[in-house]
């Protein structure tokens, strides 16, 4: 063995030869070798991040120009683990000459430098969806991009140049508009939809006045369930109900997510950095770039909310005159003019840089996609963490069908087939939303299959058996929470555990909601929960904006809006539990009114109809709260007690809730006679 000071070590690198060594690296080589930062970690996150971005830019553009979305998303197989997905939109469209910027470097982009919200942020989504396809397949990004009907649109094919991160043009042409284009584009086979499809049978298609599509070609894998595309898209229809999305699949289904408003959100505001969020070295550069002479101009001209009264108290504080050159500052007047700042009591931004997406569509969203019995939704108002103005808004349904039952047994056979989960369980929970593990358990016992068998291998009677135990298994205590999490109407697929979000709703006690939790866990019930960010600036904790980073002012929104729909769920099931004991004690006295009224006229000779009726109108009396109804808006009807605004309640019969026949009636043929309640019957003999 050699020791540092053998003579036979190798003689180590000196600062010359690590010189030599030394070079730039380029923003795009960096990514290429770290794509999973990016989203790009496996090939079916890759295909889901490809789509969401281009569909996020879509949506970004159409409601930057005022134009309702129309998005066509195509994917499709073209060889063994490789797809090309194609995604068109009805947008503003692209100048010419920054379509190989846009679609070919790195970290070029329109929203870096603004503080406004938006889905995009980086400006490194689509250029690195384009590379991630040039690295895995070798094909050029294809694009065709419109800016108005009268106008050729641009068809070009580039690819990134890793080690310099510009872009390579392979092919472009400029395509005439009108009809000779349109017979160049099908001549060609340029994919691009000339036509909004007609949305009625005899309705003349119309022209595309403008729009971008984008085509890449990339290593890939399909695959349902949760994380998946088809997840996204949903999701996305939920969060943002003016857009029409047209999804082909690779198995070529079509699926359409009409849109239910026209009405766009309100356009966000763009706004100035506030003081409190700038940091001292970002003072400084402001202070050396800036074109204003004086530090009261500086102030006012550079920040939001800084009038020339709140200038003056900061350079007071700062001992500094408010005619001061900007330039001639110290660093230690600039570290003074921080502290005064920080000190200085300055008015929050303002607030319509960014745009709820509101109580009311929030609830019309999720009443859309799951079906339930209780929706609340609350939206906070805005607050502010590191000078960047956001709002949290969260909605929650209650009830309802499980996934698990809302399949045909032929989808199960491709999602088995499809799955690469190495049991059924596992399978099981993978797939379906909210599905717990206790839930998997219940189903996979039921269906007495192995706990270790594999999805891929089972035989068709053993995937009847699962499908019945799908059906049938009352698997809702078993469930748990679904959680949707959104930042500025994107849903967020991954990183679960390591969002703000997660660990704000696994911190709250819902047990005193009404469902069942165990320490540091979601809850668990037939529960869907909606929330969403949404800011000039989305904290993520990485470049593929997977997750929220954990300010305590975040966080304490979070809790705020998670305990405003808690509180309304809590009410709600404490009144449906109330009308369900009620409602069993009346099926009691039901029981034995008959017999009752037979034995007493017997004994006294009374009639025994005027006997029973009067039993029957004291044990109506009685149990008179089995009766309570709650109207659509949540009001209890005939009380004054309701759950506030925004609320929207699915009506359940109280036979529904009793989930038995004959409940709420005369007794059932079959059912005992004597179940043991005599307190209630002693109650009512008392009467
Ligand atoms: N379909 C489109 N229509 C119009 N402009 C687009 C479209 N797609 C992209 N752009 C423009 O290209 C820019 C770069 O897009 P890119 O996806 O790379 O980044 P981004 O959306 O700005 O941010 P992020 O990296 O966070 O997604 C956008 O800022 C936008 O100006």
């Amino acid at each position: 063995m050699t020791t540092p000071s053998s003579p036979k070590t190798k003689r180590r690198a000196t600062a010359e030869t690590m010189a030599k060594s030394q070079r730039e690296i380029s923003v795009s080589e960096f990514f290429a070798k770290n794509r999973h930062l990016l989203g790009f970690d496996n090939p079916r996150k890759a295909l889901l991040t490809t789509i969401k971005e281009a569909v996020d830019n879509s949506l970004d553009a159409c409601e930057e120009a005022g134009i309702v979305p129309e998005i066509w998303v195509h994917v499709e197989q073209t060889g063994v683990n490789r797809y090309k997905a194609g995604i068109q939109d009805n947008g503003p469209g692209i100048m010419k000459k920054q379509i190989p910027l846009i679609f070919g470097k790195l970290l070029y982009g329109s929203k870096f430098h603004r503080l406004r919200m938006s889905r995009g942020q980086q400006g490194i989504g689509i250029s690195a969806a384009g590379m991630y396809g040039l690295l895995t397949t070798g094909k050029p990004v294809k694009i065709v991009s419109k800016v108005s009907i009268r106008k050729p649109a641009h068809y070009y094919e580039l690819r990134i140049n890793t080690k310099t991160n510009d872009p390579e043009i392979l092919d472009g042409i400029d395509i005439d508009a009108g009809e000779k284009g349109h017979k160049y584009i099908a001549d060609h086979g340029i994919e691009w939809v000339t036509h909004y499809d007609p949305k009625t049978p005899d309705a003349k298609p119309a022209e595309l006045r403008s729009g971008t599509r984008v085509t890449i070609e990339l290593e890939a894998k399909y695959q349902r369930g949760r994380g998946s595309v088809d997840e996204y898209l949903e999701q996305t229809a939920i969060a943002n109900p003016h857009v029409t999305i047209h999804y082909l699949d690779p198995e070529n289904n079509l699926r359409l997510y009409s849109r239910s408003t026209r009405k766009l959100p309100p356009e966000p505001i763009e706004i100035k950095p506030h003081p409190y969020g700038v940091e001292v070295g970002r003072l400084i550069t402001m202070l050396k770039e800036t074109p204003e002479t004086t530090i009261s101009g500086f102030l006012t001209n550079s920040f939001s909310r800084v009038s020339n009264g709140i200038a003056k108290q900061i350079c007071e504080g700062a001992k500094i005159g408010t005619r001061t050159h900007g330039k001639k500052l110290t660093r230690d007047d600039i570290e003074k003019l921080y502290h005064s700042i920080q000190a200085t009591k300055i008015s929050n931004p303002s607030t319509d840089c960014i745009v709820p997406i509101g109580e009311e569509l929030l609830l019309k969203g999720m009443h859309q996609v799951v079906p339930a019995e209780f929706y609340c939704a609350a939206t906070r108002p805005p607050s502010v963490y590191r000078g960047n103005p956001f709002l949290i808004e969260v909605a929650l349904a209650y009830g309802g069908a499980v996934e698990t039952t809302k399949i045909t047994k032929e989808l199960l056979k491709e999602l088995l087939s499809e799955s690469d989960a190495r049991t059924v369980r596992q399978f099981l929970i993978n797939t379906f939303n909210g599905l717990g593990a206790d839930a998997a358990d219940k189903i996979t016992k039921a269906s007495k299959m192995g706990a270790r068998k594999s999805p891929g291998k089972l035989k068709p009677r053993e995937i009847d058996a699962l499908f019945d135990a799908m059906q049938n298994v009352n698997v809702n205590e078993g469930q748990s929470m679904n959680v949707l999490r959104y930042a500025n109407r994107v849903p967020l697929q991954f990183s679960q555990a390591g969002c703000a979000i997660t660990q704000s709703i696994t911190s709250m006690n819902w047990r005193s909601y009404g469902l069942s939790q165990s320490r540091g866990n979601v809850p668990s019930g037939p529960v869907t929960l909606m929330v969403h960010m949404a800011s000039v600036w989305v904290p993520f904790t990485s470049e593929s904006k997977e997750a929220v980073a954990s300010y305590p002012e975040i966080q304490k929104e979070l809790r705020l809006g998670l305990q405003a729909v808690g509180r309304k769920l809590g009410m709600f099931l404490r009144k449906r539990q109330l009308v369900k004991q009620q409602a069993d004690r009346r099926s009691i006295f039901l029981r034995y009114l008959g017999e009752v009224a037979t034995a007493v006229s017997e004994l006294n000779g009374c009639d025994r109809q005027s006997v029973y009726d009067n039993l029957m109108a004291v044990a109506q009396k009685k149990t008179a709260e089995a009766d309570m109804k709650l109207n659509s808006s949540g009001k209890l009807v005939d009380e004054t007690e309701d759950f506030g605004d925004n609320v929207l309640i699915v009506e359940k019969t109280t036979e529904e809730l009793l989930n038995r026949p004959g409940a709420n009636g005369e007794p059932d043929d079959d059912e005992p006679l004597n179940d043991g309640s005599d307190e209630a019957f002693d109650e009512m003999e008392d009467e």
